[in-house]
């Protein structure tokens, strides 16, 4: 069999990733292992960092954004062994017990890490603390965490009314609020819960969709005083209670199985099974996506693993739908949107994506960059304020593209390159390593084994 020629240019200022298919076609075969979650990721190394005792995590992704965690947690006084051990030993300070820091916390490209670090800071009394982040991440909206803090209490200032990092933090004694946040986001709902962990009596989050649920499973694991009611979408937190180190196990991150799932989806004669990969129903929103485009993927080995559900994802390839994406799930697929796009292009009829404006302040406008950088490559996209439409079916051509520096974006152009006629390159496209430093040599193994 023909392979793809997957190539790296690295020039003084980037990465250039450059995927060529055989002109005789390319198929994915074989068994493909993802990193870690980095949501749960992110949640281990701070609820290590606050409890008291020692934590172990295995399985912990070693992409960018949780190494800015760590940075950031140790400079807070949790002493976090080696990340790239086989198993992460964090021993935590203990509630209430965080550190002021000598310098300023730089939570790099990762809004996760600013956004749930905020929340413990502001109810750390008696310690001063300055934030910030990236170039994007200094974009990105901090408003939606910090007025619900404001609410409870928290002293905070920044740029634009704290909406902006940097931001300095005076820690102070918060307390408990009912919060009904006017969008579905775990950023928000767990930086809230964070702070309620400290604050005086009962926090609670009420949200308009439920976004994923990683705090709350952890949370209740490490023993927080936590109830959760999902059908309500509402959840409480009492404050008070210490939290005690234990064993995390990080299965395999959906976000980044998403990529394989479509690849495998969108080139012909292929099969992959993507093994160890996280289905937290908060998560599957793409499984269902890919379902209503008629994908032939199948559950294989469901087990629970570490209070988190896991199987083998089997994908074979099938000729693709068009679907409509709104409501509902976008929150459960929020972060696979870019590689949905990238499905939606070689799938027969008109996809809509809609209730998606979160995309448009994530680490690069990401329904602005896709409709660009597809259309670049020859599919007919148009923006919406709130999504897209894509008219699939029409073959994509081997194009210049950038990622925007956005880790999403880079991979989800590297998949549509596979099934594109010629050379596309991927400018920027170092940016996988914020979520997936390993996705570049499993995209060349995949193609050599084709
Ligand atoms: O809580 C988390 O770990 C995340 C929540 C989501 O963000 P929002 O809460 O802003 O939707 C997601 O996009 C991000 O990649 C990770
Ligand atoms: C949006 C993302 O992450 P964060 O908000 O943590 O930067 C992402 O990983 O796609």
């Amino acid at each position: 069999m023909p392979t793809a020629i997957v190539t790296v240019n690295n020039t003084e200022s980037e990465q250039q990733l450059q995927v060529e298919p055989p002109a005789a076609g390319l198929a994915l075969q074989g068994r493909i292992c993802v990193p870690g979650d980095k949501s749960i990721s992110h949640r281990a190394l701070m609820l290590g960092a606050i409890a008291s005792g020692e934590t172990t995590i295995e399985g912990l992704l070693l992409g960018e954004d949780p190494r800015s965690t760590a940075r950031c947690f140790r400079a807070l006084g949790a002493e976090i062994s080696e990340l790239d051990e086989k198993t992460v030993t964090v021993r935590g300070v203990g509630i209430g017990r965080l550190q002021e820091p000598l310098d300023v916390l730089d939570a790099g490209n990762s809004g996760t890490t600013l956004r749930l670090m905020l929340g413990l800071l502001a109810s750390q009394p008696e310690c001063f603390f300055a934030v910030t982040g990236d170039k994007s991440l200094r974009s990105r909206p901090m408003s939606r965490v910090v007025e619900p803090l404001m609410q409870m209490g928290a002293q905070i200032w920044g740029r634009r009314d704290g909406s902006l990092a940097p931001l300095a933090v005076r820690g102070t004694r918060l307390r408990g609020i009912e919060y009904r946040s006017p969008i579905a986001s775990a950023q928000v709902k767990s930086c809230i819960l964070l702070a309620g962990l400290m604050a005086q009596g009962r926090t609670t989050v009420v949200e308009p969709a439920l976004s994923r649920d990683h705090s709350e499973r952890m949370l209740a694991a490490f023993g927080a005083d936590i109830q959760a009611d999902p059908e309500a979408k509402r959840v409480s937190v009492v404050g008070g209670s210490d939290l005690k180190g234990t064993s995390v196990v990080v299965p395999g991150d959906i976000s980044s199985a998403a990529f394989w799932l479509v690849a495998a989806a969108i080139v012909p004669g292929s099969e992959l099974v993507v093994e160890n990969v996280g289905v937290n129903p908060t998560r599957t929103g793409v499984l269902d996506v890919l379902a209503l485009m008629n994908a032939d993927i199948h559950w294989e080995n469901q087990r629970t693993i570490a209070g988190e559900p896991v199987a083998d994802l089997r994908v074979r390839h099938t000729k693709l739908n068009s679907c409509e994406i709104a409501g509902d799930i976008v929150p459960r697929a929020i972060d696979e949107i870019p590689i949905l796009a990238v499905a939606a292009a070689f799938a027969s009829g008109t996809t809509v994506i809609r209730d998606a404006q979160e995309l448009r302040v994530k680490e690069s406008d990401r329904l602005a960059v896709m409709a660009q950088m597809l259309a670049k490559m020859g599919a007919r996209v148009t923006e919406r304020p709130d999504g897209l439409e894509i008219v699939g079916g029409s073959p994509l051509q081997g194009a210049d593209v950038d990622s925007h520096d956005d880790h999403r974006i880079a991979m989800s152009l590297a998949i549509a390159a596979l099934n594109a006629r010629g050379k596309t390159t991927i400018h920027h496209a170092q940016a996988a390593a914020i979520s997936y430093p390993t996705f570049v040599s499993t995209l060349k193994s995949a193609c050599d084994r084709s």
